[in-house]
């Protein structure tokens, strides 16, 4: 087979499992499929993205299959251009997000000899993505199948590498297998329960919580947050007497912002249902007392004080919360979640940053309105900083309903992925507004062990790291408007006057008072 069929092939073939984007990274090595993509693209059958870095083109490829919910496929040349992809299809494989990671190779006859850009590529993203080592016959198919997560497609090209002619691919509708919603397992009342809702668990939890009568501690992005059952200070409550009187915890997901939920799960005691999480190693670290992969529903309260008692805390300690944030002179982080909350509207789509930006979000952010169909997203497969800004690139892309996007970093998040700014001209670029809370370095460090003045003298270089960037600068380097705002004023007025196109908004907050803050507002439980 030559590497012209190959490829063509290898195109029908992700066409036919509901494909609609792909991304290349340039090189030789993949010519044939990148040709045969662009023909594809120009059939009008596929939308085509290029990229100049690897790493940052597989995050906007896994941000395209977050909200598109269908495989892409990321295409890569051979040697180093390989690997570059790793990240991505790590957090892919702990999220279960269907990423297809093709790579280029030379045959398999050249292994092990000197030849040029050729390594090993087989097993390169070991247990998280398995290789399927493809020089002729497309098994494709198989490798293809029901992807529940990421998948590895080397393809062994031969010269010649490129095409005589122009390639129209047949396009044949993905199968789909019917969609039936499964019978739900109902929960009997009894134990004072809480409701726990992870990262993409949809809205489930919430039906669940509001079911039940029982306190709803959603994470921001579980895609639960809303509705009345919403307790948004819950990682506080947890460590009160409230916190001490739960019997039952429902989990559903993987809940990864706060030890206090950790604590909770870990609890002797405590009975734990779990709905099992999507993504690899899916057990919980915690025992359980019974996992279901189905729905759950509850048998409706007798009444809500339970409930109601959790209400009225959580009210009681936001009240003081934002009393004590609004007492602070300066724009504080916490003021900047709350406007990034605010901002997104109806049908909206926000991307939020690992560290504080995520868990400011947690401990500011109220209920959205059901219906709403706002969807916050976040890579917490394994809460990295890497690729953010071009997850949320290409998560906006990938969702054209959206009626607003935004994406909401820290400082070292935003330089960490700044070749996700690099974008040519000729590419699809969304309306984004960048939300950079910058604190000139890594303040989420200040909060925990490191954070305590023992470690002061070695804080700063391995863990504060200041960067001093201008970010300005960068900007008007990439072309992107910038627009640096000090109060929270300035900030709601950036907020509701996008520019159209990728933006940034610069909060430029404290880092030095963080680790007091926090514990100033962790001691208001009283
Ligand atoms: C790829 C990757 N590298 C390093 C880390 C460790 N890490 C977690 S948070 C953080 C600092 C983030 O700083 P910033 O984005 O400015 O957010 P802030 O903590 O200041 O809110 C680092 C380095 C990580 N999670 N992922
Ligand atoms: C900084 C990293 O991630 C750590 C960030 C916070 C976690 C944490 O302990 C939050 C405490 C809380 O808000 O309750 C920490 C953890 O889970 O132990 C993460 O490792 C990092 O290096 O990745
Ligand atoms: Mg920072």
């Amino acid at each position: 087979m030559t590497a012209t069929d190959l490829a063509r092939g290898c195109v029908e073939a992700l066409i036919g499992v509901g494909l609609r984007h792909a991304v290349v990274a340039p090189g030789s090595r993949n010519a044939p499929l990148s040709i045969a993509l662009a023909d594809a693209a120009e059939a009008g059958v596929i939308t085509l993205h290029t990229r100049i870095d690897e790493r940052t083109a597989a995050f906007l490829a896994l941000g395209l299959a977050k909200t598109s919910r269908v495989p892409v496929a990321v295409v890569t040349t051979s040697g180093t251009a390989a690997v570059n992809l790793h990240p991505a299809v790590l957090e892919a494989a702990h999220a279960g997000i269907p990423l297809i990671a093709i790579t280029a190779d030379r045959p398999a006859r050249l292994r092990g000899t000197l030849a040029n850009q050729t390594t090993d590529q087989v097993g390169i993203f070991a247990s998280a993505a398995p290789t399927y080592d493809i020089v002729g016959e497309i098994e494709l198919a198989d490798a293809l199948a029901d992807l529940d997560g990421p998948v590895h497609v080397n393809l062994q090209f031969d010269e010649p590498l490129l095409p005589t002619d122009v390639f129209v691919p047949a396009t044949r509708q993905p199968e789909r297998a019917p969609w039936h919603q499964e019978e739900a397992e109902v929960l009997k009342q009894g134990p004072r329960t809480v409701v726990v809702a992870g990262d993409d668990t949809g809205p489930g939890p919430r039906l669940l919580a509001q079911g039940g009568g029982w306190p709803l501690l959603a994470e921001p992005t579980s895609g639960a947050r809303n509705g009345p059952n919403v307790i948004r200070t819950y990682r506080l409550l947890l460590g009160t007497g409230l916190g001490d009187r739960i019997e039952r915890v429902v989990v559903h997901g993987s809940p990864t912002l706060s030890r206090p939920v950790q604590r909770l799960l870990a609890r002797e005691g405590v009975e734990v249902v779990s709905r099992r999480a999507q993504g690899r190693w899916a057990d919980r670290p915690h025992p359980v007392s019974y996992e279901v992969t189905c729905p759950l529903a509850a048998e409706a309260p007798a009444d809500t004080a339970w409930l109601d008692e959790w209400l009225a805390a959580d009210r009681d300690l936001a009240a003081r919360i934002d009393e004590r944030v609004a007492a602070e002179p300066g724009l504080t982080p916490y003021e900047v979640a709350v406007e990034v909350h605010r901002a997104v509207p109806d049908e909206g789509l926000l991307v939020v940053g690992a560290s504080n930006p995520i868990r400011d979000l947690d401990l500011m952010a109220g209920s959205y309105n059901v219906g709403g169909r706002r969807l916050i997203i976040a890579n917490r497969g394994l809460a990295g900083i890497d690729g953010t800004l071009s997850t949320a690139i290409g998560a906006t892309l990938g969702r054209p309903h959206t009626s607003r996007a935004l994406v909401y970093v820290g400082d070292v998040t935003f330089l960490h992925d700044l070749t996700g700014l690099v974008i040519g001209g000729a590419e699809q670029r969304p309306d984004l507004t960048i939300v950079v809370a910058n604190d000139d370095g890594g303040s989420i460090f200040a909060t925990l062990e490191q954070g305590a003045p023992e470690y002061a003298g070695r804080f700063e270089k391995v863990f504060g790291t200041p960067h001093g960037t201008d970010l300005g600068a960068l900007c008007n380097g990439l072309r992107i408007p910038h627009w640096r705002v000090r109060d929270r004023a300035e900030l709601e007025l950036a907020l509701a006057n996008p520019n159209g196109g990728i933006e940034v908004v610069e909060a430029v907050i404290r880092r030095d008072n963080r680790r007091a803050l926090d514990a100033e507002l962790r001691a208001l439980i009283g």
